[in-house]
């Protein structure tokens, strides 16, 4: 026999693409629906690969390359972010776009899912830059995109403002207001109030259920938050504010750590200055390995930056009684394997950062209605779905002993099938 060259790492599959399928497969068996039904799930309907030029402020053309997907439109139309990421790949994006249909499957809104990537690190522009960029990738998926097609959203490295851009030049391209487009926009052209706050919201939502689960109080209870932008940055105050201490943040920088608890006021200054970093932090120690942090003796570890963090190769390291995915796809099937045998509750992204595509869906019924709501208003009703959604999908789980993923899964795929049947497809 030759000997393996094969190391432990190549032989887990790391291919998101391959991981959302291997996901798909595994909880749609164990529901027992027809092969016939995964095969067409398996895989996007449409992926639009689109490369424009973009003029940059040293007056060069820069050519930059992106994608659109849409996954499964049977529920609805198609909705979900749009990164803007050196690693972006095709296969990332077809993966986040399937995670999207499932997502709104579980927390049951009225869409399939889509999602869009830009190979670019903004973090290199200027404002003009990333403005050109945002309205030429806007530009190249307009034909496919629109209020009753496919809603686009914020994700890793866009926000408000480039949403906004994007907006306009759609609206210009069509000739008419068009603010069910996207969403995620500022207030000022049709943002909901709450979206910004919504996938920590409903992260948070979901954590609170999870430790009531577990029987244990949020006051004291020890967290980790890998990511500090949108999602994780949010969800640091929210648990703070329900007594939880912050005692790890992590960005792309690093990662620091204090065991009596940050000072996330302070962690916030540093992150909003241009000439510092979050190691600059005077209470925290930063940790030699940034990817310490995932396997700290915490109660509640949030992975709110990456895919592919919690792999087998740290799974059996974590000591947090619950992981709270609020990054989309951060654990492997392995690690989910490995977790669930050492009993720790995971929130799977699906369900645990499903508030931001709940209020972005508020959102584009306030933008049809052209009527909006209170704060208050969002905040309540993003609270019944997520606590709604969690106790099914926590029931589910128990009925069948398995992980919160795959019940999650099992539910949505459900929704999706019925949808299908409905219209005639199977
Ligand atoms: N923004 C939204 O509404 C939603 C976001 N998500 C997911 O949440 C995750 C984070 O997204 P956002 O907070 O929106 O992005 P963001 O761009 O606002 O923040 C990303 C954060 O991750 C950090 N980061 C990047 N690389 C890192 C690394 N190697 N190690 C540690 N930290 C790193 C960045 O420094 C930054 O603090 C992604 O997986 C995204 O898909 C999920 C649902 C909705
Ligand atoms: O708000 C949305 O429509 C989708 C947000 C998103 O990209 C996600 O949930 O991963």
């Amino acid at each position: 026999m030759p000997i393996s060259t094969v190391t432990p790492v190549e032989a887990e599959q790391l291919n998101p693409y391959k991981i959302v399928q291997s996901q798909l497969e595994q909880a749609g068996k164990r529901l027992g629906v027809s092969q016939d039904v995964l095969n067409i799930l398996k895989k996007p309907k449409r992926v639009l690969y689109v490369s424009f030029p973009v003029k940059m402020d040293d007056g060069s053309i820069q050519v930059f390359e992106g994608y659109r997907s849409q996954h499964s439109d049977a529920v609805g139309p198609t909705k979900g972010g749009i990164r803007f990421h050196p690693d972006v790949t095709m296969d990332e994006v077809k993966a986040l776009s399937m995670w999207m249909s499932f997502k709104c499957g579980v927390v049951n809104v009225p869409y399939g899912g889509g999602k869009g990537g830009v190979v670019c690190d903004p973090r290199k522009y200027s404002k003009g830059e990333i403005q050109r960029i945002s309205r030429g990738f806007m530009e190249a998926i307009a034909d496919i995109v629109g209020p009753e097609k496919d809603i686009p959203a914020p994700d890793v490295y866009t926000n408000s403002q480039i949403m906004g851009w994007m907006m306009d030049t759609y609206s210009r391209m069509k000739g008419q207001v068009s603010p069910g487009v996207i969403t995620g926009k500022p207030l000022s052209i049709g943002g909901s109030k709450g979206r910004n706050e919504a996938t920590a919201r409903g992260c948070a939502f979901a954590i609170e259920q999870a430790m009531k689960t577990l029987g244990k109080p949020m006051e004291g209870a020890t967290v980790a938050v890998q990511g500090f932008g949108n999602a994780g940055r949010i969800i640091a105050g929210l648990l703070m504010e329900q007594g939880c201490k912050i005692v790890a943040i992590g960005d792309s920088t690093g990662s620091i750590y204090c065991k009596e608890g940050l000072n996330l006021k302070q962690v916030e200054q540093l992150k909003d200055d241009d000439s510092a970093t979050i190691l600059d932090d005077s209470n925290g120690t930063p940790l030699e390995n940034p990817e310490d942090l995932l396997e700290l003796d915490v109660d509640i570890l949030v992975p709110a930056a990456l895919e592919n963090v919690i792999t087998s190769q740290n799974a059996d390291r974590i000591q947090a009684n619950i992981v709270a995915e609020a990054a989309n796809g951060p654990t492997t099937p392995k690690a989910d394997e490995i977790l669930f045998e050492k009993g720790v509750l995971l929130l799977p992204d699906i369900l645990a950062n499903a508030g931001g595509v709940v209020v972005s869906y508020f959102e584009w019924v306030q933008n049809l209605m052209n009527y909006y709501w209170s704060e208050e208003e969002v905040n309540k009703k993003l609270r019944e779905i997520i606590v709604h959604s969690y106790q099914e999908v926590y029931a589910l789980a128990d009925e069948h002993q398995t992980d919160l993923r795959t019940a999650a899964y099992m539910i949505s795929i459900q929704r999706i099938t019925e949808a299908m049947e409905a219209r005639g497809w199977i």
